[in-house]
């Protein structure tokens, strides 16, 4: 039996599992690590908390499969977008990862934006705007505000591209991936040497680019002796964690949709020519699959808003409590709170927001304390919050003429039965869930799995290997929440002064 694995580098964990080739999964690992913030707006990782993760995930994968892990016939990864590395002439790590959360090029963004003739020019290469996402932003920031690293960074690689050069010694990223740094022409699937000379970045900094489901090197023996795994296995090329979670749940052809809660919260559209929004609210990005497309409305602070609430009001103690055990507790804890939460309402926006607002300056609200408030309604209106954040973001794709008629839904959040009733409630569309919720790595292993000749046709092998859980449908939604839903919208659109006033 061949064996694959599936790497999926989160935002907040690292996520390793064993599948076989009848996408059963054997085995899984995960290990979380911190998100850095020197300052307010600033969000940072250590690659090194990443590369230390994966070797204890499959020290331990080891230990317990060990006749499994010597199968291992391929690996697919997959990762958090945006996020990127700096190396040195030695390949050494110059400084921390700069995040896809952070916030601290919104001057930067809003200076290539000023001028129409240079946001038309960054559209027209890269179907998208300069906003404080992309990769291209935080390299100038560095170029910019670091000369000293910047004058030794020899290489630049994605967070999943770090992980694969750690393992095979290859640089090489991927067409989604490419996406997200602002230097790739989606449409003609090849970098875009006229974003590179606008932004001032040399070309030679940023490596290959090529499909997702191709091999780029094979594990080297260096890295073998440091993670127990056999040398020379095959390592794919693999995409950005959003493409994996969302062909792990089937997504192959035009129209389907999926929607994702994990640190941050998706909706992504697939389909095979690129759909732009020229009113700049939603994206549009590169697939995993050669010639597909993904339309995307993407929150900043989805799964994280309430993983913030239980950084800060449930911190991890000397118990062990596992955080699955605490969110858990969070979910019968809401059983009893009303829909609505007693008048509570949250605005998700703890570190700005992306689509469809592109704000950096909003920030969460709770709205409606009263006496009868209490810690359950706080966890429940942070359910509902990102619901309607996710509602507004749908309706944003659908103005693009795209129909939305029923999601598949993924991630973290989605392990909660009682988030999915309320996301169900709010966004009155039909929701499946997909079996065994880690649909990154059963992308990432099906896109491995052809890259190495397994699999042949992708559309057979997402039937026979990806699994519907749980369905819920709500056509009518409920009263309450459609009162709500105009409330969340302009509490937000009312308080936009006052965030930027706030700001400074
Ligand atoms: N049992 C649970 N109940 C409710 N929410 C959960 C549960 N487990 C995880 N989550 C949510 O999922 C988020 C993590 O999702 P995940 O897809 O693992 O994120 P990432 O891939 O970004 O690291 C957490 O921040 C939390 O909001
Ligand atoms: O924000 C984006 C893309 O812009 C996400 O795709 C990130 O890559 C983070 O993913 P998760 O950690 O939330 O899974």
């Amino acid at each position: 039996m061949n064996v694959l694995l599936g790497i999926d580098l989160g935002t907040t964990s690292l996520k390793v599992s064993l599948y076989s080739e009848t996408g059963l999964r054997i085995g899984s690992q995960s290990r979380e690590y911190p998100i850095q913030v020197p300052q307010p707006g600033f969000a940072e990782q250590d690659p090194l908390d990443w590369w230390n993760a994966f070797i204890n995930c499959c020290q331990q994968l080891k230990a317990d499969y060990p006749e499994a892990f010597e199968q291992i016939a391929g690996i697919g990864i997959c990762g958090q977008m945006h996020s990127q590395v700096y190396l040195d002439q030695h390949d050494q790590i110059l400084r921390p990862a700069i995040s896809w959360m952070d916030q601290r090029t919104a001057s930067i963004a809003e200076r290539y934006n000023r001028d129409a003739s240079i946001k038309d020019l960054i559209f027209e290469n890269t179907s998208n705007t300069a906003s404080t996402t992309y990769s291209a932003m935080h390299i100038r920031w560095v170029k910019e505000n670091q000369p000293e690293i910047w004058e030794k960074t020899e290489s630049i690689l994605i967070a999943k591209d770090y992980l694969k050069f750690r393992l095979t010694g290859q640089k090489a990223t991927d067409y989604s991936e490419a996406s997200g740094t602002l230097l790739f022409d989606n449409q003609r699937e090849k970098w875009s040497q006229e974003m590179f000379d606008l932004f001032e970045i040399p070309s030679q900094l940023i490596p290959e680019v090529s499909a997702s489901d191709v091999i780029i090197g094979t594990v080297s023996a260096e890295a073998a002796k440091i993670t127990g795994l056999r040398a020379g296995i095959p390592v794919a090329n693999g995409s950005t964690d959003n493409s994996a979670s969302a062909f792990g749940a089937g997504m192959i052809s035009s129209s389907q949709v999926t929607l994702i809660i994990g640190t941050a919260g998706v909706i992504t559209v697939c389909s095979d020519k690129p759909l732009i929004d020229h009113l700049d609210r939603t994206l549009c990005w590169h697939y995993c699959l050669p010639k597909h497309w993904v339309t995307l409305g993407i929150m900043q602070t989805a799964g994280e808003s309430l993983q913030w609430f239980k950084n800060s009001f449930d911190p991890p103690d000397e118990t062990g409590t596992e955080s699955g055990d605490i969110f858990n507790r969070y979910n019968e804890s809401i059983r009893n709170v009303p829909d609505g939460s007693d008048g509570l309402i949250f605005l998700p926006y703890l570190n700005g927001e992306r689509t469809p607002y592109w704000d950096s300056n909003a920030r969460g609200v709770f709205f409606g304390i009263n006496l009868k408030t209490e810690k359950s309604h706080f966890i429940k209106a942070i359910m509902e919050g990102v619901s309607f954040g996710l509602r507004n973001n749908i309706e944003t794709v659908e103005s693009l003429g795209i129909q939305i008629q029923d999601v598949r839904a993924v991630g973290g959040g989605l392990k909660s039965q009682v988030w999915l009733d309320i996301l169900g409630k709010i966004i009155r569309k039909p929701i499946t869930t997909i079996s065994g919720h880690d649909t990154a790595n059963l992308g990432n292993i099906i896109l491995c799995g052809k890259a190495i000749g397994l699999y042949t046709s992708y559309a057979e092998t997402i039937q026979q290997l990806v699994k519907t859980d749980r369905t819920v449908a709500y056509p009518d939604g409920s009263e309450i929440y459609e009162k709500q839903y105009p409330l969340f919208l302009e509490l937000y659109q009312d308080l936009k002064p006052t965030f930027k006033k706030a700001a400074g």
